[in-house]
């Protein structure tokens, strides 16, 4: 087959399009981080090189000076930025360049709200990368070569961003990939070096290799300096490394365009060496939830670059985390199977978590806002650490936080803590409930008496939550309560007289207890007087070691079968209704109330109920006759 013949027009993927036209208008106000884009894709791909090469050094192609070179051309309006990295074979720029093969694409999409500031960030998160070039180019030029391959098959991709591309098979004598940007008229700022070497020392200072630009003296026309700083950033010593610059590297290694909240950079000296140097964003990925994660924390051995997303330096629950960790004991040879069952990985990765929890410990207590903004993006996800890390329990359970009935919103701000400080005189036990959601906790008649005594009630409102009751048994030597188990005991905040007139009331309706366990039947565990509530005449609760049933029903919406565990109905003897009740002789109209009473108890659960025509024809018989 001839060159020629193997040139083609391809059109973009739809998502590409989509893409395209809202990045060169979102992203308009940053424009200048298409260097900064490119320059990372560049640096990542020598990273790659590297890495391949430890096993197949003919990908040298006798070339082992790493380096990324940035010029441009005032006459021609063009940028090239080119380096000597891995490269793309044809199919792997139809796939790359054409293709967004990522995972989470349409949720991406679906998350978009159409305000340029937000949908720039989540852009950013997205990860647009090479794409953010059409932000100041109206034609860009790709030629690449994968090393390893002969020169004849070196691929150029071309388009002006508008829905096609073309292909053709170019002669590279020289591995890797090379971009030209054909600037759009209006931006002629960018041809001019010191603006170039601003944009670079302020986005890709930190970047390992080196990056060379020809040198303006026109005396000098020919010869290159390096305008980095060209060394590893992790590995220069703190006291070196600016705020900015720590923010920058978060940049190049997350894809984010925010902040990131916090970081820590920590080398570790002794038996085992290595550095990490590890963050927390600024905000959740759109797609936390729907993917194997895809940025996480890299690994390096010996500041050659290893691999991404090493699983087994996190923890699952930390997996938004990003950042680095160095080592210098592991062998570069190391796969992801050897990091399976290796000692020195378990170590790190046990090292890190506790500093991460420190580092969100310090955070908890130093800067209680900053921990807010933490607590809303990730908290959902930490939570899965009180199941999965029992090594670190005390310290997460610290770092919890939930709703509560002391608080005016929804928001998750009490801590263990700060419950256990505010328990009243002689409480014992630390109070929650679980519901479905935080308007049906904060309306629930299990609640009334609680209010009524001034005690406070945590609110469990996350389906994560079920499985930190059953986890998290005690903090601080205080057990754990929940509120619809069991018989809640809170005699020592109850004077004498109240005592007796409970005890009057339950005895006096002893026989309505009876007649009401036949009216319901099996429907029922039991029947019994309660005084949790005050102004709801009854409620359903379970056994202290029963299933609460908003968890039954996560765990049934799931597939699985449990054993049909009956609820306790509670009656409240003090209640207008209950009295009326006990009085009621005509037994059709006491069947009614009896069903009636136990549904509406079903519904304030939150459950839903088996006939719930029949519910509304009772009450409207009860109404009727009222
Ligand atoms: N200079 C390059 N050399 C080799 N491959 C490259 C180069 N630039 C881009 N690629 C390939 O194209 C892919 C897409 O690049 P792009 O910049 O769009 O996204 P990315 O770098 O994967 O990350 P993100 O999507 O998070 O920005 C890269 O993953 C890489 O495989």
């Amino acid at each position: 087959m001839t060159v020629e013949a193997q040139k083609e027009t391809l059109g973009f993927q739809a998502e590409v399009k989509q893409l395209l036209d809202l990045m060169i208008h979102s992203l308009y106000s940053h424009k200048e981080i298409f260097l900064r884009e490119l320059i990372s894709n560049a640096s990542d791909a020598i990273d790659r090189l590297r890495f391949d090469a430890l096993s197949d050094p003919s990908l040298y192609e006798r070339d082992a000076d790493f380096k990324i070179r940035v010029s441009y051309d005032k006459e021609a309006r063009t940028i090239t930025i080119c380096d000597n990295g891995i490269g793309m074979s044809r199919n792997e720029v139809i796939e790359h360049i054409g293709t967004i093969a990522r995972s989470g694409t349409k949720e991406f999409f679906k998350s978009l709200t159409g305000d340029k500031q937000k949908d720039a960030n989540l852009i950013g998160q997205f990860g647009v990368g090479f794409y953010s070039s059409f932000v100041v180019a109206d034609k860009v030029t790709l030629t690449t070569r994968r090393a390893g391959t002969p020169a004849s098959e070196g691929v150029r991709w071309e388009s002006d961003g508008k829905g096609e591309y073309s292909l053709e098979t170019v002669e590279k004598p020289t591995r890797g990939t090379e971009v030209t940007l054909h600037l759009r008229e209006d931006e002629s700022e960018f041809l001019d070096g010191y603006r170039l070497r601003s944009i670079i020392r302020k986005y890709s200072d930190h970047i390992q290799l080196p990056i060379y630009m020809p040198v303006e003296d026109k005396e000098k026309q020919g010869e290159e300096e390096v305008v980095n700083k060209a060394s590893a950033l992790w590995t220069r010593s703190k006291s070196e490394i600016s705020d900015q610059e720590y923010k920058e590297f978060y940049k190049h290694i997350s894809h984010d365009f925010s902040d990131p909240l916090t970081y820590l950079h920590s080398k570790m000296e002794g038996t085992q060496e290595y550095t990490m140097l590890l963050y927390v964003p600024g905000q959740a990925p759109f797609d936390l939830w729907t993917r194997e994660h895809h940025h996480g924390v890299k690994l390096y051995v010996r500041r050659v670059f290893i691999m991404d997303d090493a699983e087994k330096l996190m923890p699952r629950y930390l997996r938004f985390i990003r950042g680095v960790i160095d080592s210098n004991d592991l062998p570069l040879n190391v796969s992801r199977e050897i990091l399976q069952q290796n000692r020195l990985i378990d170590l790190m990765r046990s090292n890190a978590t506790k500093k991460i929890l420190g580092l969100l410990n310090d955070m908890a207590t130093k800067e209680p806002e900053k921990y807010e903004t933490f607590w809303r993006e990730f908290g959902r996800v930490l939570k899965e650490g009180i199941i999965e890390d029992h090594s670190n329990r005390d310290t997460l359970a610290k770092l919890l936080r939930f709703s509560s009935t002391f608080s005016e919103s929804d928001k998750q701000d009490v801590s263990l803590e700060t419950y256990v400080k505010r328990m009243k005189e002689g409480q014992d036990k630390i109070y929650y409930l679980i519901a479905e959601s935080y308007t049906a906790a904060k309306s629930s008649p299990l609640l009334e008496i609680f209010k009524q005594k001034g005690i406070e009630v945590l609110l469990f409102t996350d389906p994560i939550d079920h499985f930190i009751e059953t986890e998290l048994r005690e903090f601080d030597g205080k057990q754990l309560q929940s509120v619809s188990k069991g018989e809640i005991d809170l005699s020592k905040f109850t004077d004498e007289k109240e005592k007796e007139e409970q005890q009057k009331t339950a005895s006096e309706a002893k026989d309505l207890i009876e007649r009401l366990k036949t009216v319901l039947g099996d429907k029922v565990k039991d029947v019994r007087t309660t005084n949790r509530l005050t102004s709801s005449p009854a409620c359903l609760v379970v056994d202290q070691y029963g299933i609460d049933p908003s968890l039954k029903r996560l765990l049934e919406a799931n597939g699985q079968r449990l054993p049909q565990d009956k609820q306790i109905l509670e009656i409240n003897p003090q209640h207008a209704i209950i009295q009326k009740i006990k009085q009621e002789t005509d037994e059709q109209r006491f069947q009614d109330w009896a069903h009636v009473l136990f549904e509406q108890s079903q519904l304030s659960s939150g459950e839903p109920l088996e006939d719930p025509v029949g519910f509304v024809n009772r009450l409207n018989n009860l109404l009727a006759q009222s």
